[in-house]
């Protein structure tokens, strides 16, 4: 029997700083299907965790490998075909303000992709209306958009080469909790429509256990803690019975699984 290949597997990552040590030998696999929400103290390394998932920083130490290659293969042919099967959505950065908010959807049609205008037209409109966007709202730029506006924009940017994988940071920071719940109400209904796999990152309890099927603790450079919601809040750490204490208190969490 032959075995899928993980769309993440992050093998013995080691992440230091100027000496100091964020990452001692992070392993985490996640699963075609999976949204794997990333918890962790402020400074934990989440997002350093999420940068080299995504390739934009090298491990000290270990590898991360996407769809079974590595993200830093040393082939630029390999690395280019990798990058074509993720989509990000990053807290800082959103947007590009010089660009319209149909310039910003297709930048990475016209970046990663061949295709002429007419196509391109048709695909960024298409992504649109997956974030209930209008066409005639092509033409704004990202400073007129409210907060949750932004957030949808940057998700059909995220959807526009119609990712396997979806590397989310703090996708709900920001927003009130109704425009919140709506984003994660979005995410929710597009991935079950287009199966993609999600590794997010978020101090939010409700767009955890909204969202993610699996939850991995990261605290003292290491994954303390890494199951389902039920089994990560189970866990006996001081920081899983800090984070988790609000949730204790809630009715059962609604997981996205
Ligand atoms: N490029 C860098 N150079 C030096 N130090 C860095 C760099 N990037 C991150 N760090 C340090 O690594 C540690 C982890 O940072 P990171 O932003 O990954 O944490 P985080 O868990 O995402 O935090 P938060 O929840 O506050 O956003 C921090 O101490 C940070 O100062």
């Amino acid at each position: 029997m032959t075995r899928r290949v993980p769309v993440i597997d992050i093998r013995g990552v080691c992440t230091r700083f100027a000496g100091v040590s964020v990452h001692e030998d992070i392993n985490l696999v996640v699963e075609r299907g999976e949204m794997l929400g990333l918890v962790g103290g402020s400074g934990s390394g989440k997002t350093t965790l999420l940068r080299e998932v995504v390739g934009l920083l090298k491990p000290s130490a270990g590898e991360v490998r996407l769809f079974g290659h590595p993200i830093l293969d040393p082939d630029p042919d390999v690395r280019r075909e990798v990058r074509r099967r993720f989509g990000m959505l990053f807290q800082h950065g959103a947007l590009f303000s010089a660009l319209s908010v149909f310039d910003n959807i297709a930048f990475p049609l016209r970046e990663l992709r061949r295709l002429d205008e007419a196509l391109i037209r048709d695909l960024v409109w298409m992504k649109m209306a997956m974030v209930e966007l209008q066409p005639e709202q092509g033409h704004l730029m990202p400073a007129e958009l409210s907060g949750g506006m932004v957030k949808r924009v940057a998700l059909a940017r995220a959807l526009a080469l119609e990712p396997e994988l979806l590397v989310l940071d703090e996708p709900t920071a920001g927003l009130d909790p109704d425009l919140s719940e709506n984003f994660v109400e979005l995410i929710r209904m597009l991935q079950r429509e287009l199966d993609f796999t999600v590794i997010m990152v978020t101090h939010d309890l409700a767009t955890l256990a909204g969202l993610a099927t699996r939850v991995a603790a990261l605290a003292e450079r290491r994954v303390v803690a890494h199951g389902t919601l039920e089994e990560v809040m189970a866990v006996d750490h001081p920081f899983t019975r800090n984070f988790f204490s609000g949730l204790r208190h809630t009715a059962a969490p609604g997981a996205g699984a």
